[in-house]
């Protein structure tokens, strides 16, 4: 087939094929591959030549059926002759782009544990007892108890804590155990990475040559089909040899819908428990617990009681809502009392407290509720919280106006990043966790946050409430 046919041809292929997988991990490779030949019946391809053996495994298969769609004959996309080695290369791996003197980068390092995510922090209720005692008896039995144990439940209920844990209990009293913690989302970039870089097998031996892997959040897996078929392999070759698995994800494993069967099957397999969030003896608990950990000086014990009642929806929230009363004491250098517990919340929190009927049904504001809110506050248009411009403060306001779309509608990532310009989920999360760690300990996060809150309790009660006067923001923005 002359050049330019070739290039055609190979074009509307790549175009199918592209439409078709739609995953990031093949459309890297699919921009690797070079068409080199072809005939009646094959259609001959260059690839790297470290991931030779997994692009034939994977990709090939699927190519060729877009091969044969396109060119309306059955047409088989194989891998074209490994070119021999340069002379003084033998052994070295062939990354893309790579120098040859270049040395492998290193493997990515371990995510650390959190110290305090361990079991002897974790408090006990109702609502997580289950979950809790799976985890301990898997820290305690690994491999041999529950396989996997699969912890889901809302966000901010305990499910990070809990799998912390578990890594802690493991390295604490089984020496010599492989452990292993990463995110789905970690897992993703690194896998997608190792292909586009510096090869599959350091991966492979990464993730399949340990004892213990704690994952977090596997939704993120979902709609990813490379991501996910390596997943299920490296589950596969784990739980084959005796490796213990420990999940989490936001939901339970038949709900993960947009996720291959084959791996909900492998996730609802093993033990399935869920955290809810938490009853009122339990929050209490949690925010005596950190107040004794922090010194923070009580003038009534009865405040605790007050953002106990007033935050039901996770332990984070709870714990949130004890940093932004505490702030709020020492920058107004006021006793810590019922009433300033009140005062603050009900500023946070606007009309949680009011019957319902007096406020517009008293439903979480929406997301387009948000961006108004959002863009009146700091006195610029919603158009620019959803542009890519990126100075300080737009920057600051558009992460503030995901962190409470976040809380308030408890939208999924992939649906805020929608919401907010079509932007990735993962720029999504970045922005709630860093607004989150903002403003644990930023005063003047706080008060910004506060007020896109009120804002948007005006905006949420009337609707057209789009032109009152802008609420003044803090002017010292972050990143
Ligand atoms: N039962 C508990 N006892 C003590 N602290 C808790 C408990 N449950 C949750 N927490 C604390 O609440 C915060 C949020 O918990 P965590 O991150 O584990 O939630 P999550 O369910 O994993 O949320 P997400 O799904 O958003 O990741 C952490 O600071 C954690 O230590």
């Amino acid at each position: 087939m002359p050049a330019a046919d070739l290039d055609r041809a190979w074009n509307a292929i790549v175009e199918d094929a592209r439409q078709r997988i739609g995953d990031q991990a093949w459309d890297t490779w699919l921009s690797v591959l070079r068409p080199v030949a072809a005939d009646h019946h094959e259609l001959r391809v260059r690839a790297p030549e470290h991931a030779r053996s997994w692009i034939a495994d994977r990709l090939l298969p699927m190519l060729s059926a877009s091969a044969t769609r396109v060119m309306e004959r059955p047409l088989e996309v194989v891998l074209a002759d490994a070119p021999a080695p340069a002379a003084g290369a033998a052994g070295q791996r062939g990354r893309p782009g790579a120098r040859r003197d270049e040395p492998a980068p290193p493997p990515p390092a371990d995510r650390p544990l959190t110290p305090r995510y361990r079991f002897e922090e974790f408090v006990l209720g109702p609502a997580n007892r289950f979950a809790h005692a799976a985890a301990l008896t898997v820290a305690e039995n690994p491999g041999i108890a529950y396989n996997p144990l699969f912890l889901c439940g809302p966000p901010g209920v305990g499910k990070t804590h809990l799998l912390h844990a578990v890594g802690h209990y493991a390295r604490r009293h089984h020496p010599g155990m492989r452990v292993r913690y990463c995110t789905a989302e970690t897992f993703t970039n690194e896998f997608t990475d190792a292909l586009r870089k510096h090869g599959i097998d350091g991966f492979k031996q990464r993730y399949r040559s340990i004892d213990l892997l704690l994952v977090d959040d596997v939704q993120f897996l979902m709609a990813k089909k490379a991501t996910e078929e390596e997943f299920f392999h490296t589950f596969n070759a784990l739980h084959e040899a005796g490796a213990q698995l420990v999940l989490t994800a936001d939901r339970i494993p038949h709900d993960l819908d947009r996720m291959e069967q084959r791996l909900r099957d492998r996730f609802a397999a093993g033990l399935v428990a869920e955290v809810a969030p938490p009853d009122l003896a339990t929050r209490l608990m949690v925010l005596r617990k950190r107040v004794t950990g922090q010194a923070v000086e009580l003038a009534e014990p009865a405040a605790l009681e007050e953002i106990a009642r007033h935050v039901n929806s996770s332990v984070r929230a709870v714990e949130a809502a004890l940093v932004r009363v505490v702030a709020f004491a020492s920058l107004t250098d006021r006793p810590l009392t019922r009433g300033l517990a009140q005062e603050v919340l009900d500023s946070l929190y606007p009309g949680r407290d009011r019957s319902p009927g007096q406020r517009r049904a008293d439903q979480p504001a929406t997301t387009v509720e948000v961006l108004r809110a959002t863009a009146l506050t700091f006195e610029v248009s919603e158009e620019d919280l959803l542009s890519r411009r990126s100075d300080k403060r737009l920057t600051w306001a558009r992460k503030l106006a995901m962190y409470v779309a976040r809380e308030e509608t408890g939208d999924s990532y992939p649906n805020l990043g929608r919401a907010f310009g079509g932007r990735n989920h993962t720029t999504v999360m970045n922005a709630v966790r860093g607004v989150s760690a903002q403003i644990e300990r930023d005063p003047s996060a706080q008060v910004d946050l506060a007020r896109v809150r009120a804002r948007l309790a005006a905006v949420h009660e009337t609707p057209s409430a789009t032109t009152t006067e802008p609420i003044r923001a803090q002017d010292d923005r972050r990143d």
